[in-house]
């Protein structure tokens, strides 16, 4: 299969290529870049230089549809959805990086990224590839919106709950954090050294753009799933995601039996690892993986369950997730390419 990458001088496109570079089914991968024409990957990256240098070409929409069956888009919010439907209507399969097809209403798309995006046949065409929980319509998709970094850690930790309706339905807390990887690399004021070293930083405060993307799909699982509180932090570290989800229970629960939910509810995925009782995932523990690892403890005090969900934000986050939803689409084992233990320490 030849596959072309658009954003390959970003975080997450280098990150797909160090898959793709060592997938089985993979036959070529091109590399494109809006500032960069001709100039070799190494430049940017010297640490991805392999076999022979790969060239970084101009972005020219005719030239990938008619030498890639696959595009990957790996690009800030508002690229994808300009370009993107130029690849579907030729029949080109799309799998976006961005948050350009991941909201189905465009207002709310509007509201949150505060510009426009796709029109709504391509927003409603979109398959949103939380891989764990939407395998059948993934099967079947051509456009694949892969989920947000700081969605993925908080959906895979929150199904069980939502889908059993064991949970008050307003009463949904996530407490996030994440590495500074998760902005992407365009140095910024708020980012840079010692912007971050030494310290934890709150932001986009009742005002992140995941918000809404969480509400979409759990009020999917159960329309009764009330608006949430969501608060994300910078941590001074570069990759990893901790989402750590609070609720309380609609009855009495107990420790055993949430974890034999969530045994059970992960028994097939081949990603999601879930702790034994009184344990508590890392992000080190999924550092550079395509894991999810989660645990949970029940407070027979309050009522109210934790759940404490981790991943890596630039794999399962966001590359590592997008080759999962790729191999689910092509009927692919789901580890292909992705088949290796996370590096620790
Ligand atoms: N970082 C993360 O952990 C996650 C990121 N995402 C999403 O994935 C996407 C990529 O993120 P990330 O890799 O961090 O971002 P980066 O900023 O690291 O890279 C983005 C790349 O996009 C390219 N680009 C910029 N403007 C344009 C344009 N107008 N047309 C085409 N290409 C353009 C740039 O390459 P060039 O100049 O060479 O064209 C740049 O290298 C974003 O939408 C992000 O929100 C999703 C989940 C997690
Ligand atoms: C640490 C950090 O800044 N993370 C970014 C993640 C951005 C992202 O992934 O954006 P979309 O998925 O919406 O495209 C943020 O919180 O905005």
């Amino acid at each position: 299969m030849n596959i072309a990458v658009i954003g390959a001088t970003g975080y997450s496109g280098v990150e797909l290529l160090r898959f793709l570079r060592h997938h089985p089914y993979i036959s070529r991968c091109s590399l494109y870049s809006s500032s960069q024409e001709g100039v070799p990957l190494s430049h940017s990256f010297p640490h991805a230089r392999e076999e022979g240098e790969l060239i970084l070409q101009k972005i020219d929409m005719e030239q990938i549809a008619a030498t890639c069956d696959l595009v990957f888009f790996a690009t800030p919010p508002g690229v994808s959805s300009g370009l993107a439907p130029l690849l579907i209507e030729k029949g080109i399969k799309v799998i976006d990086l961005s948050g350009d097809f991941r909201l189905k209403d465009r207002t709310v798309y509007e509201k949150w990224y505060k510009r426009q995006t796709a029109s709504d046949i391509y927003l409603q065409q979109a398959v949103y590839g939380l891989t764990e929980w939407n395998k059948e319509e993934i099967r079947g998709a051509q456009l694949l919106s892969n989920p947000g970094c700081y969605p993925t850690a908080t959906l895979l930790g929150l199904a069980p709950l939502v889908k059993h309706r064991l949970i008050e339905e307003d009463s949904i807390i996530v407490d996030a954090k994440s590495g500074v990887s998760g902005a992407g690399r365009q140095a910024s004021l708020n980012t840079h050294f010692s912007e971050t070293n030494e310290n934890v930083k709150i932001y986009k405060v009742n005002e992140h753009q995941h918000i809404p993307e969480i509400e979409q799909m759990l009020q999917m699982w159960d329309e009764h799933v009330q608006l949430i509180t969501f608060s994300t932090h910078l941590i001074p570290m570069t990759r990893g995601i901790m989402a750590t989800i609070y609720a309380k229970a609609k009855e009495d629960l107990s420790l055993e039996m949430l974890l034999d939910l969530y045994k059970t509810s992960y028994e097939d995925s081949k990603f999601v690892r879930v702790r034994k009782p009184g344990q508590f995932p890392a992000t080190k523990e999924v550092y550079g993986s395509n894991y999810c690892d989660i645990g949970i403890a029940y407070d027979e005090r309050t009522g109210r369950v934790t759940v404490v969900s981790v991943i890596d934000n630039l794999v399962k986050g966001a590359a590592g997730q997008a080759i999962q939803n790729l191999n689910v689409m092509m009927g692919w084992d789901e580890d292909s390419g992705l088949a290796f233990a996370p590096i620790y320490p």
